[in-house]
């Protein structure tokens, strides 16, 4: 089986990707979903989430914006909350390819946004990264998210800069350009996955 890892900084165009991918039958892991769904009601990460940043959690579910507050711009803390996440995220995607090989599957996606930070890129056969001009993905962030420039730097700040992710990348999609642009991009590179 092919893992394909699928990374590119926030805003860049993974998940529009990741739904191409899907769209061809090859099933996706969603790191950021996984986060997401660990933190939401019932979730695995909340009890160590309220011990370490206390009045974080409201109603039993993580409240992302007083999180997102307590840990940007603040390194230290944003490092302990990657320990708590990332063992279970890792623990979450290892299930995700073990079924995936039960069930044959001849290809797999990760979608990570830190692949190359958690060198996750040890753990697949191929790295696509998704890449645009800085101004694009500033804008872009702009149109969906309600995040504040300065939550938004932060982030960008903690990722691995752009043209380092395309340096170590075996595939780079360009997403600054029409979006039928990158969907052709992606075609043919899933065209080279077909046995
Ligand atoms: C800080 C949190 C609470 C903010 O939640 P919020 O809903 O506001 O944002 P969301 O999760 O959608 O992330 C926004 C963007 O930031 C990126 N991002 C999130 N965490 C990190 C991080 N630790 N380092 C770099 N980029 C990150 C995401 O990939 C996404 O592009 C949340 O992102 C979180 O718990 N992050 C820590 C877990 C983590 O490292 N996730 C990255 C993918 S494994
Ligand atoms: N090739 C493209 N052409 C035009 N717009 C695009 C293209 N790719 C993505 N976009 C737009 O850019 C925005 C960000 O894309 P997407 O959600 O796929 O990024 P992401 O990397 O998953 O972001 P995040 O890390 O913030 O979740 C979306 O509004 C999407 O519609």
């Amino acid at each position: 089986m092919r893992i394909i890892g699928l990374t590119g900084g926030m805003g860049m165009g993974k998940s529009t990707a990741a739904a191409a991918f899907r769209r061809a039958g090859i099933p996706v892991f969603d790191a950021d979903a996984t986060v997401h769904q660990l933190q939401a009601r019932g979730g695995r990460a909340i009890p160590a989430i309220e011990a370490a940043f206390p009045g974080t959690i409201r109603g039993g579910v993580v409240d992302r914006a007083a999180l997102r507050q307590a840990v940007l711009g603040n390194p230290g803390a944003l490092t302990r909350l990657e320990h708590i996440l990332h063992p279970m995220v890792e623990a979450e995607e290892r299930a995700f390819v073990a079924r995936a090989r039960r069930a044959g599957k001849p290809a797999v996606v990760l979608d990570i946004p830190l692949l190359f930070e958690t060198k996750g890129d040890r753990r697949v056969d191929t790295v696509v990264v998704v890449s645009a001009p800085l101004a694009i993905q500033i804008h872009r962030i702009g149109l969906r998210r309600r995040m504040s420039k300065a939550d938004v730097a932060a982030v960008i700040a903690r990722q691995m800069p752009d043209r380092e992710k395309r340096k170590r990348a075996d595939v780079v999609i360009q997403t600054g350009l029409s979006r039928a642009h990158t969907l052709r991009a992606l075609r043919r590179f899933i065209g080279t996955l077909r046995p």
